[in-house]
């Protein structure tokens, strides 16, 4: 999947149970309106959506399970389980929170990695990170790519401020790691899809400015002067 990606863009088409387009069916339309204008990936959470999605489209999936666990902050793909759901969905790469929180039942990283490895080892593996020290430890452990995707959203990287406009993280990562990084949120423009390519990012994930239309006509509303 990766050299199919690289220079490219990968659109997210998500909807949690709380947001209006909720649903399979919508995100495997939103896929198809990706493929149309260009894409070259989808990012997608849950068996069902990627299921629906590659039904509608031939575009590689990075897979992702969100699901919320009592002992543990993270929740992009946790655990053993969504593993086993993302194998069976049939994407190309699943995504993994890489960052080193505690995970549900303490389950080491390093084991979830293991495990998914041998269930699948044509399943790419993309370690999405908040730090360089989890970049560089996702490395280690064998990811055949970091994303910035968690970048402002741990206790940690919040107190750095989101992805400041000079994408001053993107690029110390690129600086540290050998393996492809990610360009993933808060990429609101098409010439940010531009600079972060520039700085060496290997290819774009652009989620919510494609597919989250609440979240555009609020941009577009707050913009109306009082
Ligand atoms: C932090 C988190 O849970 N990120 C999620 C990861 O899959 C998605 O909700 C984001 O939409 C995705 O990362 C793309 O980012 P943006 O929508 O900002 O372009």
């Amino acid at each position: 999947m990766l050299k199919q990606i690289q220079r490219g863009l990968v659109v997210s088409c998500q909807a949690l149970e709380n947001e209006p387009l909720h649903s399979s069916f919508i995100m495997s339309k939103l896929a198809l309106a990706a493929k149309e204008g260009g894409a070259s990936g989808i990012r997608a959470n849950s068996k069902e959506d990627i299921i629906a999605i590659k039904q509608e489209v031939d575009l590689p999936v990075i897979g992702i399970v969100k699901r919320d666990y009592d002992d543990s902050e993270i929740y992009i793909t946790a655990t053993k389980k969504e593993i086993d759901e993302l194998i069976e969905s049939g994407c190309e790469m699943i995504a993994i929170d890489a960052t080193l929180r505690k995970r549900p039942d303490a389950l080491p990283l390093e084991e979830l990695v293991s495990y998914a490895s041998a269930k699948n080892p044509a399943v790419q593996l993309m370690a999405d990170i908040s730090s360089i020290e989890e970049a560089k430890n996702a490395e280690r452990l064998g990811f055949d790519c970091v994303s910035t995707t968690l970048y402002g959203y741990t206790e940690e990287s919040k107190k750095h401020k989101l992805y400041e406009n000079d994408f001053q993280f993107l690029k110390d990562v690129v600086k540290e790691v050998s393996v492809p990084v990610i360009a993933e949120g808060n990429i609101m423009t098409p010439e940010m899809v531009r600079d972060v390519l520039e700085m060496g990012a290997y290819s774009v994930v652009v989620g919510g400015a494609i597919t989250r239309p609440q979240q555009i006509t609020a941009r577009f509303v707050a913009q109306i002067p009082k």
